[in-house]
């Protein structure tokens, strides 16, 4: 559902040392994608550590309007009793996704091969997003979609009465758009097939599998070829969700840059679909430890330990990572305005389709704090100041979009001068706990324009 409310202006102040554990909330991919699996499949799928984001409640929601039994047990503790692969009822409702691009390209795919129509909408961020990468390939199973000029939301889809089987070359790298075409294959007859020239990531495909789907990843030389059989039974499974990499990046980022800082972020999902931020930050001379490596659930994963980097580098981000750290962008680049000399970040067109143009949030709003950015339609670079050495003093637009607030609070942490977001409300799509999480790790945030 939409923010409501007036908008809630956040500062952050530094001059504090970041010290203690963090313990971030559950991963926003994996916990849609338990509650939709969950919903498919016949019975009783159990969750622990869902995300309670409201972009992950919203999908829950979704889930209950289509028929399955949704029901929360406590803090992070949900069911999900499913009904079945091709048992979604019509919902009598518009279903509204709110801020979600993964919530709603997800559930269009998996009614889009089913014999009814439904009517999608979210706010204003989600509303301006692009639809027809998913609506284009739920076409070629038979599924129809009506939408604003430009294929945008609010969209009714019709889906497909007689569905058939569909070979799918992507044409962005998008999970989700990969993901919502898995998810309309599972009521097809056949095998349905989405290949990828770059991966992105692959938790529809591990938790498919988990499922009891017949699913299969071959490497070819049109990149990465998925095979999905349609129409298995899905077995309800018992799902305990490992934490965001890309929420950990954070307060992650906030200690790299934030003089004295010392931060141990426990169980982080690292997935290497997920993991290419902690990547460049090694490679750029942070004190990054990877403790207790270990798989749980099907997925990778660590405890993490940041300490404040002094000699942190600017580098060239390599174009092939984009896709695994295609949402940490916005905060690599307030790291990188801490560092010494330039990061250069090519292929990152997606960024600018986000819950905002995330190049252009970014660049403006670092520019208005002192820093130098240049951009260009795929490709943004930052002139770093030095470790503290970015003025601040500035307040932002958040323009609906959790990750450009984040990234300025924790621009602030490390600024000479405080740093305001004028509207924090979106940080609860994704990590609702944020603004404790940091206050209790030592931060000084305050809401109003400090
Ligand atoms: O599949 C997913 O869970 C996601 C895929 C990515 O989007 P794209 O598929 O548009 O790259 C990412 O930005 C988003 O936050 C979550
Ligand atoms: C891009 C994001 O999410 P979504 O596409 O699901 O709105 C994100 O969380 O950074």
């Amino acid at each position: 559902m939409s923010a409501h409310g007036d908008p809630i202006p956040m500062t952050a102040r530094g001059g504090h040392a970041l010290t203690g554990t963090a313990d971030v909330p559950g991963d926003k991919s994996i916990s849609h994608r338990s509650l939709i699996l969950g919903a498919m499949a016949v019975g009783e799928t159990r969750v622990s550590g869902l995300l309670e984001g409201q972009d992950v409640l919203d999908t829950g929601r979704a889930m209950a309007a289509l028929g399955a039994e949704v029901i929360r047990h406590g803090p992070g503790d949900w069911s999900v009793h499913g009904v079945g692969v091709g048992g979604f009822a019509e919902p009598e409702q518009v279903i509204d996704c709110g801020n979600s691009g993964t919530g709603v390209r997800l559930i269009m795919g998996a009614v889009a091969t089913h014999d009814m129509a439904v009517t999608f909408t979210g706010d204003a961020s989600l509303n301006g997003r692009p639809m027809g990468r998913v609506t284009d390939p739920l076409s070629l199973f038979g599924a129809r979609a009506v939408g604003r000029a430009g294929g945008r939301l609010p969209l009714t889809l019709v889906g497909a009465a007689e569905p058939v089987p569909v070979r799918y070359a992507t044409p962005v790298a998008s999970a989700q758009v990969k993901s919502a075409v898995l998810l309309a294959g599972l009521n097809a007859p056949g095998r349905t097939v989405v290949v990828e020239r770059e991966a992105t990531r692959d938790h529809s495909e591990r938790m498919l599998a988990g499922f009891g789907a017949e699913i299969e990843t071959r490497r070819t030389d049109e990149g990465f070829e998925i095979t999905l059989t349609g129409r298995p039974e899905l077995r309800p499974q018992t799902i305990a969700v490992p934490r965001d990499p890309s929420s950990a990046a954070f307060p992650v980022c906030a200690a790299l840059i934030t003089e004295g800082s010392d931060v141990l972020v426990p169980n982080i999902g690292l997935n290497p679909t997920r993991a290419g931020l902690f990547d460049t930050l090694v490679e750029m001379g942070a004190d990054l430890a990877f403790e207790n490596r270990r798989e749980e659930g099907g997925e990778p994963v660590a405890d993490m330990r940041a300490r404040f980097s002094p000699d942190m580098k600017g580098i060239r981000v390599p174009s092939e990572r984009a896709a695994s750290m295609i949402d940490e962008y916005p905060v690599l680049s307030v790291v990188a305005a801490n560092a010494a000399g330039v990061t250069e970040m090519p292929g990152v067109a997606e960024l600018r389709v986000k819950e905002s143009d995330r190049i252009d949030a970014m660049a403006q709003g670092l520019r208005a704090n002192g820093v130098e950015v240049e951009d260009g339609p795929d490709w943004w670079q930052v002139t770093g100041r030095g470790p503290g050495g970015v003025p601040g003093g500035a307040t932002v637009a958040a323009r609906l979009d959790h990750r450009i607030a984040m990234s300025f609070l924790c621009l602030g942490m490390a600024a000479k001068a405080p740093v305001t977001v004028d509207d924090a409300q979106p940080i609860a799509t994704s990590f609702p706990i944020f603004e404790d999480l940091m206050k209790a790790l030592g931060a000084e945030i305050v809401r109003g324009n400090g």
